[in-house]
């Protein structure tokens, strides 16, 4: 067949993503290429081949070796050029089978088998191991990462904001510990749910009517073949395994790309020029903007947010491939073959944020500045909360209406409260009860209002150091 260069290609996914992320997708095609697919068919043909010499040929040993040989001797050129004359792929590939293994087995390949049977079961081990072998190990980098930030920022001060606007300290630390704990528990999902796609040899419609034709037990003649394949059965099929166990996986993934594509977001905004508290690695030959010299834009976490808008929406064709009519219709077999996209779509935004992780600028200082600049008035619930330990059941309003002042006034909250000699008593009052610093200090010192955030950044830092023992106990 024709080779063509890289940019001649109709995705990006295949000129300028591979280009990025050319180790990367080489794995993944090792599982998901149309190679590796017909490859993966084979795999389970001549299990299920291998079955039919243990049921009726007596196991004969010389036929058994000579058939671990036929995967490498089929070219997928041939196959396409056979599907040319059937017009139906695996009936292709069971012919171009038949001139490759021993002459005596030939009448057994994929005897008592639909198509979907290979189809199906092939997918689940190439979605099992493009998974394991490269989706989770990528994962698994990006979560070490966000544990290495949880852990080294698990004390520097930052102001948590909402609705975009400040609102209490924590620490940055604790920020990224929300992101190590989401991704994290969704890598063990995604780990399980890889571990549990099933297989099926189970015929046209699922209820072995012609295995029951060659054995007494066609149900353990399908878990003998699917064992060797490393798979368990599909507790009921039709013509297909039920599409549950690999929509379940998909969807996790889905999940796993927008607690990227959040953490992207919020990283991007900590980059805006007003607030400055991280950054992107910016090399010196690189260009910000191409006529804006001074620019540092925070484009690869916006490359990230781009790919998570292009391909997290495919979650509705894997919606509508559950739908199949009575035993089967065909109408999901285009549509899942765009499943290698999503996944490679999918690797490329981890390997990207693993990228901005692994070289993020935090700039403490700035973070320390930006909790200071709303003066102390991100202690108001601090305040408050003082004001109604001490019995005051006005104590919200009463600090609000303080706040008021000191926006009009331009006063800090300490000199506001200092002013009111009754606010001023019981919050002295409630400070001393709690063991706190007495009222100047406790004003002075925001960022000390910070809760258990140190605490359970490194909670989550120790919990999600050790992943790799829960996904042991899922193996
Ligand atoms: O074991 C069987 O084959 C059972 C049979 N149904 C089919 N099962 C599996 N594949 C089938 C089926 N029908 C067509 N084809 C072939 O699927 C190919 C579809 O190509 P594409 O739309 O590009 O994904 C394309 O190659 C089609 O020829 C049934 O009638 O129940």
């Amino acid at each position: 067949m024709e080779e063509r260069s890289i940019f001649h290609c109709l995705s990006p996914l295949d000129h300028r993503y591979y280009l990025a992320n050319r180790n990367l997708f080489d794995q993944l095609t090792g599982y998901l290429s149309e190679e590796a697919s017909i490859q993966y068919c084979i795999k389970v043909e001549i299990a299920l081949l291998k079955s039919h010499v243990n049921l009726s040929m007596k196991g004969r040993p010389d036929l058994l070796s000579a058939l671990d040989s036929v995967e490498a001797s089929v070219s997928p050129s041939e196959v396409y050029e056979e599907e040319e004359k059937t017009q139906h792929n695996i009936r292709a590939l069971v012919n171009v089978l038949k001139r490759k293994v021993p002459e005596e087995t030939a009448p057994y390949v994929h005897l008592g088998a639909t198509s979907v049977d290979i189809l199906d079961t092939a997918q689940s081990m190439r979605m099992r191991d493009a998974v394991r072998n490269v989706i989770i190990p990528t994962l698994l980098k990006v979560e070490e990462e966000l544990v290495r930030l949880c852990r080294d920022n698990a004390e520097v001060p930052q102001v948590g904001r909402t609705h975009g606007q400040h609102a209490v300290p924590i620490t940055f630390g604790f920020a990224m510990a929300e992101y190590a704990s989401r991704l994290g528990k969704s890598i063990i999902q995604i780990n399980r749910l890889a571990g549990d796609l099933r297989g099926k040899i189970a015929g046209a419609v699922g209820s072995y009517n012609s295995t029951a034709l060659l054995t007494s037990d066609p149900e353990g003649f399908e878990a003998e073949i699917l064992e060797s394949l490393g798979l368990k059965p599909s507790e009921t099929a039709t013509q297909m395994v039920e599409p549950e166990y690999l929509l379940r996986l998909l969807l996790e993934i889905n999940v796993a790309f927008g607690i990227l594509a959040n953490l992207a977001d919020d990283l991007r905004h900590l980059q805006r020029s007003e607030i400055n508290e991280v950054r992107e690695l910016f090399k010196s030959e690189q260009v910000g903007s191409s006529t804006m010299p001074q620019k540092r834009n925070p484009w690869n976490s916006e490359h990230v947010k781009s790919l998570w808008k292009a391909f997290a929406p495919r979650v509705m064709t894997f919606f509508m491939d559950q739908i199949s009519e009575h035993q089967r219709d065909l109408s999901n077999s285009a549509s899942m073959r765009f499943i290698a996209d999503y996944l490679a779509g999918f690797a490329a935004a981890a390997a990207r944020s693993l990228k901005v992780l692994k070289s993020l600028h935090v700039n403490a200082a700035q973070m320390m500045k930006n909790i200071h600049s709303s003066g102390d008035l991100v202690l108001a619930e601090a305040a408050y909360i003082l004001l109604a330990a001490a019995g005051e059941s006005e104590a919200h309003e009463i600090i609000k209406q303080l706040t008021l002042r000191c926006e009009k006034e331009g006063i800090s909250l300490a000199t506001a409260i200092k002013d009111n000699s009754a606010v001023s008593e019981l919050v002295s009052r409630s400070l001393k009860a709690v063991g706190l610093p007495e009222a100047e200090l406790f004003f002075a010192r925001q960022e000390q209002y910070r809760g258990a955030a140190v605490k359970k950044a490194r909670e989550i830092a120790d919990r999600y150091e050790g992943i790799q023992d829960f996904l042991k106990e899922d193996k």
